[in-house]
């Protein structure tokens, strides 16, 4: 069984964050683990709170984890101070993490922020260059780059200009564009474009978070990273697709798409 840990934030309502990763993992067949980076008081209208876990405490998590169990990937989601950034950089740095997704988590679907603005560039100098494959979405890849980002020729632009930063890949998210959802991953050297038709749903809670999740099950079951992004965006497709009318505001997405029907098995 191949092990997959997430180190984000808890969403209450259980639509994104790490419980979103969680149930992705367990669609994917890979075991999910969590290190709690923050609590969050949420649902589909908003959030409402959040209380930070101290570094010490994240840091311990982590060492539990990997003291005792083999990480096939690590995906990273809100981690909104600086000394939790820090203590998160540390720790993978100590033990060698290997297949790191990190979604920059900046603004809740609600307009929350999820990120301290003083945090930003401990993101940028710490995580990034650490990572696999840095996942932004628009409004993301703006605040890191300084770029504005409207077209696909844009997003080329920012791709280019955060690989710099130091991550083996950028794959930005175009679930922000005016037109069908484009995600563009560049390697340093070409840009490959993953494209769908755009569904019309306001039931978007969570995708960030459910698509990078899919992406580090993927990279820990062993594909490549064009599959694992190219799976990864069939599976978000699908769990937008059937997204859940819960509560009264962004509902979210749904992950009945399992590994089984995958292989045509239900
Ligand atoms: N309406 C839609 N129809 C189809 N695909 C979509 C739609 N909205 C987003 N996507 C896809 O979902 C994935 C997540 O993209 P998005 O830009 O929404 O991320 P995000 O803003 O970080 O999500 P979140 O903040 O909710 O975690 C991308 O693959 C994107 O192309
Ligand atoms: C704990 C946590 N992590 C991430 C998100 C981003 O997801 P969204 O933009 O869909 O609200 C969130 N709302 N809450």
């Amino acid at each position: 069984m191949k092990k997959v840990l997430t180190i984000a934030g808890s969403d209450s309502s259980g639509g994104a964050g790490i419980q979103a990763d969680l149930k992705t993992m367990s669609a994917h067949g890979v075991f999910g683990m969590s290190v709690i980076t923050a609590v969050t008081a949420q649902n589909t209208q908003g959030v409402f709170g959040i209380q930070d876990i101290s570094p010490q405490m994240i840091a311990k998590q982590i060492q539990a984890i990997y003291e005792d169990i083999e990480v096939d990937a690590v995906k990273i989601g809100m981690v909104s101070q600086v000394d939790t950034i820090q203590a998160i950089a540390q720790q993978l740095l100590k033990y060698q993490a290997k297949n790191i997704v990190l979604d920059p988590v900046m603004v809740s679907k609600s307009g929350f922020h999820l990120l301290n603005p003083e945090a930003k560039n401990s993101l940028i100098n710490q995580l990034i260059p650490l990572v696999t494959v840095i996942t932004p979405n628009l409004p993301e890849a703006e605040v890191i780059t300084g770029l504005t980002i409207e077209s696909e020729k844009d997003m080329e632009e920012a791709a280019k200009a955060i690989f710099i930063m130091g991550p083996q890949y950028v794959l930005i998210k175009g679930g922000h564009l005016e037109s069908d959802p484009v995600d563009l991953l560049y390697d340093g050297k070409a840009i490959q474009r993953f494209s769908t038709k755009r569904i019309a749903t306001k039931n978007t809670h969570g995708t960030g978070c459910t698509l990078s999740s899919a992406i580090a099950s993927n990279l820990a079951l062993g594909f490549p990273i064009t599959e694992a992004v190219k799976l990864a965006k069939e599976y978000i497709t699908v769990a937008i697709e059937n997204a859940l009318s819960i509560g009264k505001g962004v509902g979210p997405t749904h992950h009945f798409y399992s590994l089984y029907q995958r292989a045509g098995l239900e």
